[in-house]
């Protein structure tokens, strides 16, 4: 590194001097803390990224948005190259650069780690940034912050790309990298002709046959705007979207959005009695995350969730049976099997991965974390993963796809009405419609709409595919979450000894009965699941794993 580039740093970086007293963590989700203690993490990140895009020779992405959490919070997160979360090795480099004290650690912690990643500072390749944010206030200042930190490296360009989505942001940085288009206008072309392809293939067309209003709660954020946008661009969907932000006593994800609806399973503001029976949907404050719902009578606040879980079953049922038209017995399709699977966390509901078995899908669980189903789903020509609270998407392979492509060369000339041919369409337009970069509640929603034109379903009809089993999650405030250690998707407890065995003398008491603990990636609790038969078993079992938590590792624990 040369005496420029050396000063250039030393100079920015004292510009951002770090908070005392708190260490900053790239855990699942990024960097994420109060906006008032941000800047200097937010900086680094960009100098983070510019040193990633110059590794990869690739354009890279940073997202500012703290996703559900209160407005006055914010955080920031990488896209690698490929659009995906930024690669895990990196990760524990992003958390000593966040960390590193002063502006003399700084350059020392880049000088090592650029020379162990062989990344040369000669100023030649320019590095290249694409910039989001979310609608929180603090955006703004943050992504100055970020500009700075890109700039203190020779040669790096950050490109702001406004108030976007953050799976629009993960889709331009995809799509850039593959030479293709990579605006807003492509993202909303790409989705909203991908969608008027499946609903013509549809057996009714693209004229609705079922119930097409569908409600959205906009979680007062980023989402809401953005599916305006994309609505104007589509026939054959009537959207009302409620919580859009605009109003001054909105309030981001304040009693609203996806992560409010699946915790605490009530209405979000703005909707009610007048709702019943109604197809609704909730979006999270940056829109990676739907969810739907029902408000099941104008007698309770209380809401019928239709989770992650059920999107992934629709998804699963939808993409089977079009294989299976496709895969007509003594059909020149046999000699190629495409391999579907199924991804999942220990917190999917019991019910949903019976559902899932029984259709006769290969389930996987990975610990929690998208990072963790992403990369898993990518083992399969066609990969669906969902967490239940409502992230998740579909994989297919670049085998797969080419192989769709041929056949749909060989049907060229099939007749219009060619269910086989139909199938091939179809599928290739879901891997158009669906985000193959991160989970995406916009793509998702459409998706979701069209497969229910496509069955003639009702919300209800798609909700009776499995019923949920009871279920409750429960936080437990511990001396030190770090001194867990877990095995098997995050299902069991190697450490401490002995709390594992305890939990499963417990668990065996309840019919149907499943319960788990682990450290969040996110808070500082460990997280207690159960579910059982009926909702009092369910509770009453995550009480008692509760108690075993705060038993073994409780703060009154000495
Ligand atoms: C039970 C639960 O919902 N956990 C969430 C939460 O992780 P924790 O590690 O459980 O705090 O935040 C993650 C990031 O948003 C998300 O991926 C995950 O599903
Ligand atoms: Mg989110």
């Amino acid at each position: 590194m040369d005496e420029k580039q050396k000063s250039l740093l030393l100079k920015a970086s004292s510009q951002f001097p770090i908070p005392p007293g708190v260490k900053f963590s790239y855990g699942t989700a990024g960097f994420r803390a109060d906006a008032l203690i941000l800047e200097s993490t937010v900086f680094r990140a960009g100098i983070l990224a510019a040193m990633r895009s110059m590794k990869t020779r690739s354009m890279i992405g940073m997202m500012i948005t703290a996703s559900h959490n209160k407005i006055s919070d914010n955080g920031v997160k990488i896209a690698d190259p490929s659009g995906g979360m930024l690669t895990q090795q990196w990760e524990p480099f992003a958390d000593a650069l966040a960390n590193a004290p002063d502006s003399d650690s700084l350059l020392r912690l880049i000088t090592d780690f650029s020379k162990k990643e062989n990344i040369v500072f000669d100023g030649t390749f320019r590095a290249e940034i694409l910039l989001g944010r979310d609608t929180r206030p603090s955006g703004e200042s943050l992504l100055e912050a970020a500009k700075q930190g890109i700039h203190s490296i020779v040669g790096s360009v950050g490109i702001d790309m406004g108030v976007v989505t953050t799976p629009q942001l993960h889709w331009m940085v995809r799509a850039r990298n593959k030479g293709m288009k990579g605006s807003e206008l492509d993202y909303f072309e790409q989705l909203s002709s991908s969608f008027r392809c499946i609903m013509d293939l549809n057996p009714g067309g693209s004229v609705n046959s079922v119930d097409n209003k569908l409600i959205v709660d906009g979680s007062n954020g980023v989402g809401g705007e953005k599916i305006e946008s994309l609505t104007k661009m589509l026939d054959g969907l009537n959207i009302e979207l409620r919580n859009s932000g605009a109003g001054v006593m909105d309030i981001l994800n304040e009693g609203v959005g996806a992560d409010f609806v699946q915790k605490e399973k009530v209405v979000p503001d703005g909707f009610g009695s007048n709702d019943v029976g109604k197809r609704c949907a909730s979006l999270d404050g940056d829109a990676d995350r739907l969810v739907y719902f029902i408000v099941p009578s104008a007698d309770t606040n209380k809401i019928d969730i239709v989770d992650g879980d059920k999107i992934l079953s629709l998804f699963a049922l939808f993409v089977k049976e079009q294989l299976s038209i496709m895969n007509i017995k003594g059909s020149e399709y046999n000699s190629y099997q495409p391999c579907l699977g199924v991804v999942q966390t220990a917190y999917a509901n019991g019910a949903s991965t019976h559902y899932l078995k029984e259709l006769g899908l290969a389930v996987t669980l990975t610990p929690t974390g998208v990072k963790h189903l992403h990369r898993k789903s990518e083992d399969y020509d066609i990969g669906i993963y969902f967490e239940a609270n409502g992230h998740g998407t579909i994989l297919f392979s670049e085998k797969f796809l080419s192989w769709l492509e041929d056949k749909r060369e060989e049907l060229a000339s099939a007749p219009e009405d060619s269910q086989q041919k139909k199938a091939v369409l179809r599928l290739l337009a879901v891997s158009n419609l669906i985000n193959q970069a991160v989970g995406d509640a916009l793509s998702g929603l459409l998706l979701v709409e069209a497969i229910l034109q496509y069955k003639g379903w009702s919300i209800h009809d798609w909700n009776a595919l499995y019923q949920d089993l009871p279920s409750r999650q429960l936080k437990v405030i511990v001396k030190d979450r770090t001194a867990i250690i877990t095995t098997n998707a995050e299902t069991e407890v190697l450490s401490p000894m002995g709390i594992q065995e305890a939990i499963n003398a417990e668990t065996a008491k309840y019919p149907q009965g499943r319960s788990f603990m682990r450290p969040s990636g996110t808070e500082d609790v460990v997280r207690v699941y159960a579910e059982a038969s009926t909702q009092d078993a369910a509770d009453s079992l995550a009480n008692s794993v509760a108690k075993l938590v705060d038993k073994y590792l409780g703060i009154s624990n000495s």
